[in-house]
């Protein structure tokens, strides 16, 4: 899943006053301290803003609450769910690996699964719900329940920390991102209550062969878990995770990779967002984009203008003749990283091809392939589109996002890579890719800290974000997996990331 993220210096005067709180409460933080402090913790900077100027102390103790060690590389970017391992107490009973383990030794330690089980030893029967609630699975082929799933998500799925945008994931993109090839009906479980049959939870699953380092597991990767608000904090979703584990094991599945913003016992790699700004002048309205000190509103605009045109010869459109030749050079371009899933040809078609059956405001996703003078595809980029609603706005309904998906370049793959030849190579297609999500209206362009993005962000004017995406696996030891952000969060230009698996 993805987090609702925004452009971490939005909040110029909330930051000054909570900037001048941390001063007086703590000696000696010298100015970058303090800045990069609230720009780690945005929540933190709300509550000190926000919160009584007699109390001298309350800085010191906000910041107490949090551990330093987290604060400063992130971890607590939110202030939410930062808690002892104790804590847990759902977390603490599951095949995750616990904080504070093997963070002794600090050496590499050999990765493989937690706890192993077969498919005999699964109950073959849900556990019940309390009385007024009942199991059901999704037909996502229905139309009418697909509709029901997406109103739940609509109302109810991820938002920001301020409440100011909440995902609104289209019914195209719900079916794009939950049926792809091997997808399985079982696996889009939800909860309805008895009487009126309303669905007011959810949570699902696809199959992914998923390579982590030299080992590739037959896994699942769960996403959508959604409760309804006034369901909320009843200890429901434990109850739905072990439905979809349960689920998952009836079929020999045994592993799974899921994503949150949420700290989670314990996060196998996280990264950053990023957010490039396209209509400057709407991200701006709809609070997302800060005016920044000493700037104008044309300034930002001029700023974040877009070519008319793209640059890259023999870059065009990917058609299904393009499937072979892409799905070679992704599986050869993800080889590279610690962490990536393995797509066949029907996978790529289903990921990356747009029906162009279907009508133009159902495309999810754009690929664009470059086809060198001998016909041969030398490069590709892609990106999806994700919607947000804004809530509350009295001019804007939603805001229409686009999100870097999958790229490759034949340009990373020479012996030995030329890392200044794949900066350049890199920042010609996202700036292509830029130019197309203008053309299709869309009003922010993000991106994560992933893949060699470090290689780019910066250069194509990506700011950024608050929001953090955590990866998590289940059942399995890994060793930790480069984000793309060093301790202090920013850019690891240096070592990029080993993340190749991106997730909707
Ligand atoms: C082998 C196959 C395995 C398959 C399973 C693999 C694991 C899959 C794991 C799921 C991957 C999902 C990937 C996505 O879809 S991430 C998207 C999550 N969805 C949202 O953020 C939508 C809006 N929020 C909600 O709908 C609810 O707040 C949710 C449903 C998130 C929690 O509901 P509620 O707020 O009413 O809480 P509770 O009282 O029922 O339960 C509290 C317990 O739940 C733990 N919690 C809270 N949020 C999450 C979270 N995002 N991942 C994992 N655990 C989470 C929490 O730490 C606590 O446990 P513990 O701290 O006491 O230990």
């Amino acid at each position: 899943m993805a987090e609702e993220s925004k452009p971490s210096n939005r909040k110029g005067k909330e930051k000054e006053k909570a900037a001048k709180k941390l001063h007086k409460a703590i000696d000696g933080l010298s100015n970058e301290q303090v800045t990069q402090l609230l720009d780690l913790n945005p929540a933190l900077a709300t509550e000190l803003a926000n919160g009584s100027d007699d109390n001298p102390n309350a800085a010191a103790e906000a910041l107490r609450r949090l551990n330093l060690q987290d604060i400063m590389t992130g971890l607590a970017s939110s202030g939410k769910n930062v808690k002892d391992m104790g804590a847990y107490k759902f977390w603490a009973t599951q095949p995750v690996p616990k904080f504070g383990e093997e963070q002794a030794a600090n050496e590499p330690f050999e990765e493989g699964p937690i706890k192993i089980q077969t498919v005999d030893e699964i109950s073959k029967e849900p556990a019940p719900l309390i009385d007024g609630f009942e199991w059901a699975t999704l037909d996502l082929l229905d139309a009418a329940q697909l509709k029901e799933v997406w109103e739940l998500l609509n109302g109810h799925y991820v938002e920001d920390d301020e409440a100011m945008f909440r995902f609104n994931y289209s019914a195209s993109i719900l079916k794009w991102a939950m049926m792809p090839p091997g997808w399985k009906k079982e696996w889009h479980r939800g909860v309805r209550a008895s009487q009126s049959k309303k669905l007011v939870a959810f949570i699902a699953a696809i199959p992914v062969e998923l390579r982590i380092r030299d080992k590739t597991l037959h896994a699942s990767e769960v996403n959508f878990l959604c409760i309804h608000k006034k369901l909320r904090s009843k200890r429901l979703a434990p109850v739905l995770i072990k439905e979809i584990t349960r689920l998952c094991n009836l079929e020999g599945v045994f592993q799974a990779i899921y994503t949150g913003g949420i700290v989670l016992p314990k996060p196998v790699s996280t990264c950053r967002y990023y957010h490039r700004a396209i209509n400057w002048q709407k991200l701006y309205d709809v609070g997302f984009s800060p005016l920044p000190a000493n700037s104008k509103p044309q300034f930002q605009i001029r700023k974040y203008a877009v070519p008319e045109r793209t640059s890259t010869r023999g870059l065009r459109e990917m058609q299904k003749k393009d499937i072979p030749a892409v799905q070679d050079l992704l599986t050869r371009y993800l080889a590279k990283y610690d962490m990536a899933a393995t797509f066949d040809k029907h996978e790529v078609e289903h990921w990356l091809l747009h029906n162009k059956k279907d009508a133009p405001e159902e495309q999810v996703v754009w690929s664009y392939v470059v086809e060198d003078d001998h016909k041969k595809i030398t490069d590709f980029v892609s990106f999806y589109c994700l919607e947000s609603s804004v809530i509350n706005h009295p001019k804007h309904t939603n805001i229409k996002a686009a999100y870097l998906f999958y790229y490759a370049t034949e340009v990373g793959l020479t012996d030995p890579v030329s890392k200044d030849a794949l900066k350049a190579r890199l920042n010609a297609l996202v700036s292509d890719s830029l130019v197309y999500c203008k053309q299709y209206k869309f009003d922010v362009y993000n991106a994560l800290s992933l893949m060699d993005n470090g290689l780019f962000l910066e250069d194509q004017k990506f700011g950024p974000g608050d929001g953090q995406l955590h990866y998590y696996l289940f059942n399995y030891r890994a060793n930790p997996i480069a984000g793309g952000v060093d301790k202090r969060n920013r850019l690891d230009l240096e070592n990029l990331s080993g993340i190749g698996k991106t997730q909707i």
